[in-house]
């Protein structure tokens, strides 16, 4: 039996950190070099930004078709944040898990929290922190996304996110760009080869050890 042949089950790669740390830029970093990861796409309540794509990005959809969504059982865990809905959607990613693939998940610590309970197992979750609150701000700012009003809230909510840093399996201070994606990246790789995940192992060790 060929190791390359060897079958695993899927994890759940999940980045948080308070707004403007740089998850966005880690995960669509990972997305782009990674060709075993696929987003898990969210359903949002909140508006479009310029330069989102529904069904990428996430799946904009009305408060009925959100709250419709969670009468259904439809989602893992949902959340309100910046008083919008924020979900993962179930179809789909369980029958990939169990088909070998790994999901990357923007959410936050209460869904952390939530995906967690539910599928412990599965779950690998890393902390982004920003270098200092001036850094986070400037960056905010120099994203352009929000209004001075929105990126005062962000702010004032900054420190009260950080405070669930201890929620995480692994914490990364995104100070240079590059070595923090570095970091994130190790991180996959080791999860990947951990025993537990390697379904197909104990076949493959069983022709090893053959007597
Ligand atoms: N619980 C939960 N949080 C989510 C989900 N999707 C996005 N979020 C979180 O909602 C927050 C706001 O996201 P967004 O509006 O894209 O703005 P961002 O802060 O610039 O990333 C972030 O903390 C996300 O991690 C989800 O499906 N569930
Ligand atoms: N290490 C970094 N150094 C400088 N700017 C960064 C760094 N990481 C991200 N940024 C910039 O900061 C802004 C916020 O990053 P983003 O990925 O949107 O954060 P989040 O998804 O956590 O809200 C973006 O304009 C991004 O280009």
């Amino acid at each position: 039996m060929a190791t390359d042949t060897l079958h695993r089950r899927g994890l759940m790669f999940i980045l948080s950190s308070p707004s403007g740390a740089g998850k966005t830029t880690i995960a669509r970093r990972l997305l782009a070099e990674d060709g075993e990861i696929a987003m898990s796409v969210s359903a949002t309540t909140r508006p479009m930004r310029p330069g989102e794509v529904d069904g990428k990005d996430y799946h904009f959809v009305s408060q009925t078709e959100f709250d419709r969504m969670v009468e259904d059982n439809g989602f893992y865990e949902w959340a309100h944040v910046f008083g919008h809905s924020y979900g993962t959607p179930k179809a789909q990613i369980r029958a990939g898990l169990k088909d070998g693939q790994d999901y990357l998940f923007d959410i936050d610590w209460q869904g952390t929290q939530q995906l967690h309970q539910k599928a412990q197992a599965d779950v690998v979750r890393v902390f982004i922190l920003p270098p200092s609150l001036e850094e986070l701000h400037r960056r905010l700012i120099g994203r352009g996304t929000d209004s001075a009003e929105v990126i005062a809230a962000r702010m004032a909510r900054a420190q009260a996110e950080i405070s669930h840093w201890d929620g995480y399996d692994y914490v990364v201070v995104n100070d240079d760009v590059e070595t923090c994606f570095g970091k994130v990246r190790e991180i996959l790789d080791a999860e990947r080869m951990r025993r537990t995940r390697q379904t197909g192992l104990i076949d493959f060790v069983r022709e090893l050890t053959r007597g």
